[in-house]
């Protein structure tokens, strides 16, 4: 559920069951599995999401990547499916934009098993993404009240949100999604320097790989002093005393 009044929380994406320990350590909220050489929502294999939700062992809430939405998703999803996932999504690359779009997303939605929610995930560089363009995706969100909204980048070459989004338009696109008790995360090539920038928005959760890793890099590994570095920047920027 929606908190915007409270300190934001720290998603960290792993892409291996060995690198669960570190992400806890650190202190991520949320664990998110994904294969960050596939793409910005690149799908791990089933049996590397299973293995990481074993080793998170109910800790923390686990969700999955699974590429972007195909017509085929879902049946790529189906082992997927089967694990105890709090949230699955897909991104939105070279999805037509079409007058009617998003039946086919609404489907997949009513298919899920219960006990997992639908993130819509829409794409701040979506001219290069050849996605639809966030603005439409949040109000897709909340018109459909989808669970969670995330905005992220599509490509990983070093740019970040703030390349493509302003603080303010950020603003303008998440305020209504929370005040409809939808969860927002924002990721996207974020470094903990740029939540002061950020530090008016207060999403629920900011989503985070490459900064989380060695030397910045994607494919590295999970260095949990990064993650605590991550948690310490949220608290000291989003406590109380700040507000
Ligand atoms: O879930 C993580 C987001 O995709 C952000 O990843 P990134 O920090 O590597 O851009």
């Amino acid at each position: 559920m929606s908190n915007p009044k409270n300190t934001p929380q720290l998603l960290v994406s792993v892409r291996h069951a060995s690198e669960v320990a570190a992400a806890l350590e650190g202190g991520a909220d949320l664990i998110d599995v994904k294969e960050p050489s596939r793409g910005a929502l690149g799908a791990a294999e089933a049996d590397v999401v299973a293995a990481v939700v074993d080793a998170v062992a109910g800790r923390v809430p686990v969700s999955a990547a699974l590429g972007e939405w195909s017509e085929h998703a879902l049946v790529h999803a189906h082992w997927h499916l089967e694990l105890p996932l709090r949230y699955v999504k897909w991104g939105l690359s070279g999805y037509p934009h079409t007058p009617g779009w998003g039946e086919d997303l609404l489907e997949a939605r009513r298919q899920l098993p219960a006990h997992i929610d639908m993130v819509l995930v829409a794409y701040a560089d979506w001219g290069r993404a050849k996605a639809i363009p966030p603005l439409e995706v949040a109000r897709f969100a909340r018109r459909y009240r989808f669970a969670a909204f995330l905005l992220d980048t599509c490509v990983k070459d070093g740019k970040c949100l703030l390349d493509f989004l302003k603080p303010e338009a950020i603003a303008g696109l998440i305020e209504p999604l929370q005040n409809a008790g939808i969860t927002v995360a924002l990721g996207g090539g974020l470094r903990p320097e740029h939540v002061k920038a950020l530090r008016g928005l207060r999403p629920d959760y900011f989503a985070v790989r490459a900064s989380a890793c060695a030397g910045s890099k994607r494919t590295a590994l999970i260095d949990p002093h990064r993650v605590r570095k991550w948690k310490e920047t949220l608290a000291a920027a989003f406590s109380p005393a700040r507000s």
